[in-house]
């Protein structure tokens, strides 16, 4: 494939929708229709309305293994509809989470096992990792903090989790960089967002010399 896949990763609230949205109004310009900006779960019809029923706070019932196979169909339908043929079709792709969502929050957060759920996972994205990950770090008491106190729009089933259940999440996504060092990159999402946006477009820079 000719393309280029980029995934943006992290804890609730250390943030990519921030991120992205100063990230993709400046490569647009550059790349028009041939950047494409996504997100997961959703992307598409079908896994937006997955997306609906995995996040509806309502799901109380939800099993985690369900979960967990409910994050992998969506990103298997958004593979195939969506991110494949971008990436056939030469364009850069830039997905809000992507495979290792699912390492660290059904693996680490729900305790089902990192290892179980990236082999489960392999069936959906058939060997296909990002080129390049980029994650956004954070201590889970801050991601929350901005969270509750910034956030107007949806509050989700995850949100509202246990500090214990984001901090698994965060020691997992910690886990997951130090076995793909080559792959994904930290960034300090800690620090003023213009400071975290120059660190990212640095990061996506030494991948891709000629990005922006
Ligand atoms: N660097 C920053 N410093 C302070 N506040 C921030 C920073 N980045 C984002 N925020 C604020 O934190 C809140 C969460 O940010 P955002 O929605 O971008 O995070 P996110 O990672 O996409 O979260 P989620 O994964 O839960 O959707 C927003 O209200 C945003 O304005
Ligand atoms: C892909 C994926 C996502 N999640 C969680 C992470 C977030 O809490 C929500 C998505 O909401 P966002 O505002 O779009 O970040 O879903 C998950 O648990 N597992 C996954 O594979």
């Amino acid at each position: 494939m000719n393309g280029q896949f980029i995934s943006f990763e992290g804890p609730d609230g250390a943030g990519k929708t921030s991120v992205l949205k100063a990230i993709g109004e400046e490569l647009r310009v550059k790349y028009g229709d041939n950047l494409m900006l996504t997100r997961e779960p959703g992307g598409n019809k079908i896994s937006e309305s997955i997306r609906n029923i995995i996040l509806d706070p309502i799901n109380t019932e939800m099993d985690v293994r369900t979960e967990a196979l409910l994050y992998a169909a969506a990103r298997r339908q958004h593979l195939m509809e969506t991110v494949i043929p971008a990436l056939k079709a030469g364009k850069l792709v830039i997905s809000d989470r992507y495979v290792d969502s699912s390492v660290a929050y059904q693996g680490g957060g729900r305790e089902i096992g990192e290892q179980a759920v990236w082999q489960m996972n392999q069936f959906a994205i058939d060997g296909l990792e990002p080129d390049l990950t980029v994650y956004l770090d954070i201590e889970s008491e801050e991601g929350i903090r901005r969270i509750k106190t910034h956030r107007t729009d949806e509050i989700n089933r995850l949100d509202v989790e246990a500090l214990e259940f984001h901090q698994r999440v965060r020691k997992s996504y910690l886990n997951l960089l130090e076995q793909n060092p080559e792959r994904i990159k930290l960034v300090d999402a800690s620090q003023p967002l213009d400071k975290v946006l120059q660190d990212v477009k640095e990061t996506m820079l030494q991948k891709y010399p000629n990005l922006f």
